[in-house]
């Protein structure tokens, strides 16, 4: 499978480095809880940092017999090298106040020590360090590469925080996740590398030279301590360190390390000697080691936490996202060799799921003895035997082809197809988008392009990778070619965990053979109106998707009976009591918004079982607009009950049916949204949600109808509310 360089890089890296990554994460982790402990274990001096070094250097020297230096800790806590009173050496925390002794220092946890000779080296000194800067390095790399995979996948900057489409939790948490994180795990990595050069010497130390001149080492002139200009100008909370003079010796001074430069001061009389501001280098180095470990700040230690923790994610979830794609890629199990072939299949895919829906095409026309060959639409070339050319491909952003078909517009216009190829295009798209399968109408009419091209069947567009479309896809196929192809359904090799559901009610069929079907879950599932109810019937085990309205928290379920049909006619034969196996599928861009906003949902036949679980669980009142359109008078019976609570609990706002086969009034369900165009305006233009639910054929008249409206009205293309997520759809 091709896949762009940013993709691959970030891919490789990950692998490459994953071992170490983990270690260090793993360390990580581990290492994040120490500056939390010491937090908690600290002498604090908040209360002090206001007292100048002409208060708090008195106060020592009055407490023991010699100070040697105190300095201050990233917990802001004093510590104090003395010889007290009674002669003993100590290294102790002190109260800068009173000057009495607070605490010992203890020893480094050793969990502390092992997490961090392993995170710093590995256990490997020199050799280890060089690995884990070097890991830290490739770590920017991957996080770059990363940023990069999000922005093409988004669409640019500018959406870079908007809505992910949700494919299954790896990929959604792994780039969710990653838009947010991607800023502390590049802290952690820079700060990382910086470490390692600093400690190779590629970056040099900080070493601040002093130019002492002898004529200041002068002790003519005393004064005490207390008034010293600049131990009264200064604040302990800008102090890190101060070291005493050795002996009372003129050459001896007071060495105060600031925050921001060094001074030495002559002991007698308090006069600087010499002052050095750092060099960048040494703030560089003091906020690399406190961004990489936190050591001073709780909070910053529970962000490196969580980055450590989050990088073990991306690891499993990048692994996993991998994973599934290698399974979706082409196997070439289907044996022809590319120019042995009569049938083509060319796959655009950026995320590999379009390659199940050729496999499973190209299995069956395997099946049948068919010489197939698989592959990627930028490795088009000239096939010599090749008598059919089908090519499956998803779309990214406004008509753009996915990774693995970028080039074959151009190899296209180059190659001309050795004997004469009849061809087919099947889009693999996502209604949420504002430019449906548009990639694959493109090609189609790229193909249309080429005299020795024939179309054998129009584009055709699946939704969320339907697999009830791509069976109807199929079922053209067969009609138009004579090839009868059995495809064999995906969940047929994986098995599916099925729930245990109770009928609790059916309805009568009404005059378009449709019913109510209300379950109740046998055990605690949760699930919203507008998820999917998945079945498989024993005959075929082919999915059945069903949309799901939540009343009460039972199912209910609107089903039209097809002659045919064995999953509607099994339906239709239920009786209260009975158990059936299902699955709920979670369908997330169908569910209502928690808004305040105005509702505006349009449906259409079965399309309406939805929206009947979510007026009567929703807590807006007078804000949620219905619109439903059905053959006759007597089709809406089954509904009523419910669409009554809802009106008498103005629960629904404003009700609009349209009947499209009552004699005295033919009317279709656009014509009643046509006509309220304002109140579809208005919503729309403050935030408010359309949602709907029905047939294919319906929504197309829908869509229209709306971009006439706000063209019109708002002078907005209705594409510009789709970006915005104010349009949702669940159509079959
Ligand atoms: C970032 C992004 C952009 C997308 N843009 C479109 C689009 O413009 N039109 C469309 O119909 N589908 C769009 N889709 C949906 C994909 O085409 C659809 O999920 C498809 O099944 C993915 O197949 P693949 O995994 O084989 O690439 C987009 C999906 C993503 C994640």
């Amino acid at each position: 499978m091709t896949i762009s360089i940013w993709r691959y890089s970030h891919l490789v890296l990950a692998i490459s480095s994953s071992l170490f990554l983990c270690i260090a994460s793993v360390t990580g982790i581990i290492l994040a809880f120490e500056p939390i402990t010491n937090a908690v274990h600290a002498h604090t001096i908040k209360e002090s940092e206001n007292l100048t070094l002409a208060e708090v250097i008195p106060t020592l020297k009055a407490n023991y017999e010699e100070v040697i230096n105190f300095e201050i800790n990233a917990n802001d806590a004093v510590i104090a090298s003395v010889i007290t009173k009674d002669g003993q050496s100590e290294t102790i925390y002190i109260d800068p106040l009173t000057g009495k002794k607070l605490g010992t220092p203890t020893e480094k946890a050793a969990i502390f020590k092992f997490a961090t000779n392993l995170h710093r080296s590995l256990f490997l000194k020199s050799i280890g360090r060089f690995f884990v800067g070097l890991i830290s390095f490739l770590l920017i790399i991957i996080v770059i590469t990363g940023i990069f995979l999000i922005l093409k996948r988004q669409g640019g900057i500018r959406h870079f925080f908007a809505k992910i489409e949700k494919e299954y939790f790896a990929q959604y948490y792994h780039v969710t996740l990653g838009r947010f994180l991607f800023i502390p795990v590049l802290i952690v990595a820079a700060t990382g590398v910086y470490l390692s050069l600093e400690r190779f010497s590629i970056i040099p130390k900080t070493t601040i030279s002093h130019d002492l001149e002898d004529s200041h080492f002068t002790s003519s002139h005393k004064i005490t301590i207390q008034d010293f200009e600049i131990f009264k100008t200064t604040l302990l909370k800008d102090v890190k360190s101060v070291e005493f003079p050795f002996s009372e010796a003129p050459e001896d001074y007071f060495l105060a390390k600031l925050s921001d430069r060094e001074l030495i001061i002559n002991q007698f009389d308090g006069s600087i000697i010499s002052e050095q501001p750092y060099p960048f280098v040494a703030f560089a180095s003091s906020w690399s080691s406190l961004l990489h470990t936190g050591q001073g700040s709780p909070v910053w230690s529970i962000i490196l936490l969580i980055t450590s923790c989050a990088l073990l994610f991306f690891m499993y979830s990048g692994f996993t996202l991998t994973i599934k794609r290698r399974k979706n890629s082409p196997h070439n199990m289907f044996n022809a060799k590319k120019d042995e072939a009569e049938y083509i299949i060319l796959v655009g895919s950026e995320t590999g799921s379009t390659f199940m829906f050729a496999n499973l095409f190209a299995s069956a026309l395997s099946t049948i003895g068919k010489k197939v060959f698989i592959s990627e639409l930028n490795t088009y070339t000239l096939y010599q035997k090749a008598q059919y050319l089908i090519i499956f491909t998803s779309t990214y952003g406004i008509g753009e082809p996915p990774a693995n078909a970028k080039k074959f517009e151009y190899l296209f216009k180059k190659i001309t197809p050795i004997h004469p190829l009849q061809y087919a295009v099947v889009g693999l798209g996502s209604l949420a988008y504002p430019h449906f399968c548009q990639y694959a109408l493109n090609i189609d009419k790229l193909l249309g392009t080429s005299s020795k091209l024939e179309s054998i069947l129009d584009p055709y567009k699946i939704n969320n990778q339907s697999f009830t479309a791509f069976k109807d896809w199929v079922s053209h196929w067969n009609t138009k070619t004579g090839i009868t192809l059995k495809i064999e359904s995906p969940s047929k090799k994986r098995k599916i965990k099925q729930q245990l559901f109770t009928v609790i009610e059916r309805s009568e069929r009404n005059t378009d053979d449709t019913f109510l079907l209300r379950l109740r879950p046998q055990h605690h599932i949760n699930f919203e109106s507008g998820d999917l109810l998945a079945f498989y019937p024993k005959e075929d085990q082919v999915e059945r998707l069903y949309s799901i309205g939540k009343v009460d928290n039972d199912l209910l379920l609107a089903i039209k009976k097809h002659e045919f049909g064995i999953c509607s006619n099994y339906f239709s034969k239920l009786t209260p009591k009975e158990t059936i196996k299902a699955v709920i599928k979670r369908n997330p861009d169908f569910h209502l918004p928690n808004t305040q906003k105005e509702i505006i949902l349009i449906a259409n036949g079965t399309g309406i079982a939805p929206f009947l679980g979510m007026i009567l669980n929703h807590q807006n009142f007078d804000k949620t607009h219905l619109f439903w359109g059905g053959r006759t008078k007597t089709s809406i019976k089954i509904y009523d009950d419910l669409l009554r609570q809802g009106v008498s609990s103005k629960k629904i706002s404003s009700l609009h049916l349209a009947y499209s086969q009552e004699e005295e009034k033919k009317e279709y369900i656009q014509d009643l949204v046509a006509k309220e165009s304002r109140l579809v305006a208005n919503a729309l233009h403050n935030n408010g949600i359309v949602m709907i639910c029905g047939s294919i054929a319906m929504q197309k008249d829908i869509i229209k109808t709306l971009e006439t409206i706000v063209t019109t009205e708002l002078g907005t293309p209705l594409a510009n509310f789709q970006r915005k997520n104010q349009i949702k759809m669940d159509c079959y």
